[in-house]
């Protein structure tokens, strides 16, 4: 088995992308970044002073005088002492911005994942390693970028400096000098292309064996179950030969710009010392001169590194910007997206909703929606709580998964109080519903809320309109009270889990409420999964509830008894359901049943 990459040169239309994005993360915060080029230019320049310091210290030794020049020699180790010193201070200073440099797009695509419009479920990479793959190290390219500049800055001008230096002495010797760092540069320029469709081929490759591997590591029991390990372990392998072939031959392409960077000193000083020969031969150039060109054939020798190093950082981040822009809804630009002020969204101040829009004094803010907890992103958006909920009326909806037409033109209308149960055989279309419905895949046809239409039911259809209870829910390993709440006042806790039935759950957890569920603590069964998401949209006392048929994983008798307490308070509170469901008890009790299939 093989895994498959991309192709050859996929990146073609995204070439300045990553640029693109860097220059704008930079904009964010100009600042910060000048500090810090300011300083590293001045870093990297101090050499040039060594290499007059070096002169002097030269030409005094032969000069013929009898003492050591030994002002010289102070001079020489001051420098090198004020450099490294600096570096120390240099290094602290970047970090506060680096930091900053990549943890901004990480919060603009956790933004644009929780807030823009449209399903995210074709968006998010189907491994969830892939994904933390796409937010870390993909994100941490574009912050590469504006590091390497600082350098290329800094190298730059201390070439230029050296250069100028070396030109008063001898223009010859200058141009001998320059010319193998402007060689290796324009190579490194011809390479890119080949070299960019490597690295990416490389790092999708890294992403399917990270996918793969956190696959296996949340399924390791089916794994065993299935007594498959050794198909995954030849699996596992089949992709790492991949990997390995696609890394190699990426680094090899990077190492081979890099070691011809590196040999430029010698050729640079190989090249000037023939031209400064005759020079020095005939006492034009003292030794201190020579000297000079040594070390300035070395500050050079830099420009070329890091000339080199800026190519390879900017073509994996064109790279990383193209698998960044797939997180994105269609239409939206990476730049823009990821590094715009939009970066800033998660962070900006929360605001309650319109007064007028639920009832409320001047200044008072409606506990139902107002955000409470860092953790509450859903309620950042104002713009999900301005439509009042009492009746969904859904018309012509159509989903069309490939080729495969699921729903044709379905008429559904929910209602307050009314409970619409749909029910059918498996693979008719049940779990496709509630998620069209959602917003959460894509679909044609037209929803009404209380009339007024809505063109994004992903924006619109969120708690505390509408609370969705998944088929198979995924929870944060938190403590349970957390998991369930995600951001409310914690008063409304005890009832929701009275209605989902986990009186007798929460008895046997060592500390209630308090004990932390999940990969990081109590590992709950499915019934318990089911049923504590069933508490986290109760929680949210939604005007619509939407849950996915919870019978794969609870018996029937604590499935009635929860649908027996939810259906008597939805009732009692005039909330609307539509559920999917094969029950028996729950579909007696629906007002209207529609079959699916
Ligand atoms: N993301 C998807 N991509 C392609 N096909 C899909 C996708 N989701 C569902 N399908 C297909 O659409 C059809 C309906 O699936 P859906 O999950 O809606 O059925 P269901 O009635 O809820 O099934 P079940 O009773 O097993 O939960 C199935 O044939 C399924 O394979």
């Amino acid at each position: 088995m093989t895994a498959t990459t991309a192709g050859a040169d996929p990146t073609a239309g995204t070439r300045r992308e990553g640029v693109a994005l860097a220059w704008r993360i930079l904009r964010r915060d100009p600042r910060a970044w000048a500090l810090c080029a300011l300083g590293w230019a001045v870093f990297h320049s101090l050499p040039v002073a060594t290499g007059f310091a070096l002169r002097m210290v030269l030409d005094g030794i032969s000069g013929g005088s009898t003492s050591a020049p030994w002002g010289a020699l102070a001079l020489l180790a001051g420098i090198e002492v004020a450099r490294w010193t600096m570096f120390l201070g240099l290094v602290v200073q970047w970090h506060g911005a680096w930091v900053g440099w990549h943890t901004g797009p990480r919060m603009a695509l956790l933004d644009s994942l929780v807030s823009d419009p449209g399903p995210v479920a074709g968006r998010l990479p189907g491994a969830p390693g892939e994904a933390v793959s796409r937010f870390r190290d993909d994100a941490q390219d574009m912050a590469l970028v504006l590091d390497v500049w600082l350098d290329v800055v800094g190298v730059a001008v201390a070439s230029l400096l050296a250069v100028g230096i070396l030109a008063t002495i001898d223009w010859r010797l200058a141009v001998t000098i320059a010319l193998p760092a402007l060689g290796v540069m324009a190579l490194a320029h011809a390479l890119g292309p080949r070299l960019r469709a490597w690295r990416f081929e490389a790092r999708q490759a890294t992403a399917v064996v990270t996918g793969f591997v956190s696959d296996t590591f949340g399924a390791i029991g089916a794994v065993r179950a299935a007594g498959a390990e050794d198909a995954v372990v030849r699996r596992f392998t089949a992709m790492g030969h991949d990997r390995a072939g696609r890394a190699v031959r990426d680094e090899v392409g990077t190492q081979l710009l890099y070691t011809l960077s590196g040999s430029t000193a010698d050729l640079a000083l190989a090249a000037a010392l023939v031209v400064a020969a005759p020079a020095a031969a005939s006492g034009a150039l003292t030794v201190g001169d020579l000297g000079l060109v040594a070390a300035y054939a070395v500050v050079l020798a830099g420009l070329p590194r890091f000339v080199g190093r800026l190519g390879a950082y900017q073509r994996q981040a064109d790279v990383s910007a193209d698998r960044l822009a797939r997180l994105l809804p269609p239409g939206r630009r990476a730049p823009e997206a990821v590094a715009g002020d939009q970066a800033l969204r998660l962070r900006a101040p929360r605001r309650a909703p319109a007064d007028d829009a639920v009832g409320l004094a001047p200044g008072e803010q409606d506990p139902d929606v107002a955000p409470r907890h860092p953790d509450d992103l859903v309620s950042v958006h104002p713009s999900r709580q301005d439509v009042p909920l009492t009746g969904l009326e859904v018309r012509g909806l159509t989903v069309v998964h490939g080729t495969q037409v699921v729903l044709d033109g379905l008429d559904l209308d929910v209602t307050p109080g009314r409970v619409v149960a749909v029910t059918g055989p498996v693979g008719s279309g049940k779990s496709s519903l509630l998620r069209a419905v959602l917003g959460l895949i894509p679909s044609t046809g037209t929803l009404r809320w209380d009339g007024e239409e809505v063109t994004e039911p992903s924006r619109v259809l969120v708690p505390p309109r509408v609370a969705y209870v998944p088929q198979v829910p995924r929870l944060f390993s938190e403590p349970l009270a957390h998991a369930v709440l995600l951001g409310l006042p914690p008063e409304r806790l005890d009832g929701a889990l009275h209605l989902a039935c986990m009186e007798q759950d929460l008895a046997t957890m060592p500390e209630g409420t308090a004990t932390t569920v999940g990969s990081r603590g109590v590992r709950l069964s499915g019934g318990q999964v089911q049923r504590v998401a069933a508490a986290r949209a109760l929680v949210r006392r939604p005007r619509l509830l939407v849950v996915d048929d919870l019978s794969s994983a609870l018996d029937a008798a604590t499935e009635a008894e929860m649908w027996r307490r939810v259906l008597t308070a939805a009732d009692l509170d005039g909330t609307a359901v539509l559920v999917v469901t094969h029950r028996q008890s729950v579909l007696d009790r629906a007002d209207q049943v529609l079959t699916l299939g």
